[in-house]
């Protein structure tokens, strides 16, 4: 589904990523881990195309998208929930909803689509006419999901999702990402909580220094906790 190879990423003079190489499969989840500054979100901005200087290839789907722009990024299946949740500030809950599906891919039937967003989110469903950012940060993240996955991605690069929310809503999520999976959409997990990422992934991938040192299945990783503390440990 996603093949990157040989990837290098720049901040002006600054040589962040060394050649990273990994593959997601359809239908996986693919924890990527690694310590803070280790190159975790410049790889996802890398796949969405924010990244300001790149080299390497990226494919998707079979096609090379490395020299897109991220809003073919987007139209071609590829959702981004940044750690930031960009909730916009005097948009309700619906509105922001809404915005997932200005670059509507397949011609989506909003009304259908809300629908079904409200039955997965019943919190998002009561708060549908409250502006989005009274929320709590834990409900905005579950809007900033809601608004990725409404046109239907085929894939969702998710950036530390769990970070600074409640132990409730993060059950939830992993419940919704389980079920996302089981239903074809293909997730990239960057995140902080190691064990709660690698209970949900298939596999897993370590970025240290802007390469990846480690790859395996995500039991071999959760069971191997001197590899855990060499690289993940904060
Ligand atoms: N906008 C930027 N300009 C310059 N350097 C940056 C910028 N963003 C990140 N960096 C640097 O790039 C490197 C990789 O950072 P990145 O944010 O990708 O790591 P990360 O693994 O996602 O870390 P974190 O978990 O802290 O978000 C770090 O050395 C960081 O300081």
């Amino acid at each position: 589904m996603l093949e990157i190879e040989g990837l290098n990423g720049w901040y002006g003079a600054s040589h962040v990523l060394h050649g990273v190489s990994f593959a997601v499969e359809p239908g996986e989840i693919v924890a990527l881990v690694g310590r803070n500054g280790a190159g975790k979100t410049s790889i996802i901005r890398s796949i969405m195309g924010l990244m300001p200087r790149t080299t390497g290839s990226i494919r998707f789907n079979g096609e090379d998208i490395t020299r897109l722009k991220a809003h073919a990024r987007y139209a071609r299946g590829l959702a981004y929930v940044p750690e930031e949740r960009r909730i916009v500030r005097g948009l309700t809950v619906l509105e922001n909803l809404q915005l997932g599906l200005v670059a509507d891919r397949q011609g989506i039937d909003e009304a259908a689509a809300i629908e079904e967003i409200a039955r997965s989110f019943p919190r998002l469903k009561e708060r549908l006419h409250q502006e989005g950012v009274t929320m709590s940060g834990g409900e905005q993240q579950m809007l900033a999901i809601a608004r990725a996955m409404i046109a239907k991605p085929k894939m969702i690069l998710l950036d530390e999702p769990s970070e600074g929310i409640m132990p409730v809503l993060v059950e939830e999520m992993g419940v919704l990402f389980r079920r996302l999976r089981d239903e074809g959409t293909t997730l990239l997990l960057v995140e902080q909580n190691v064990e709660w990422a690698l209970k949900l992934a298939d596999r897993a991938v370590i970025v240290d220094q802007g390469e990846i040192v480690y790859r395996s299945d995500a039991v071999t990783l959760l069971a191997d906790k001197d590899i855990q503390e060499r690289y993940c440990a904060v």
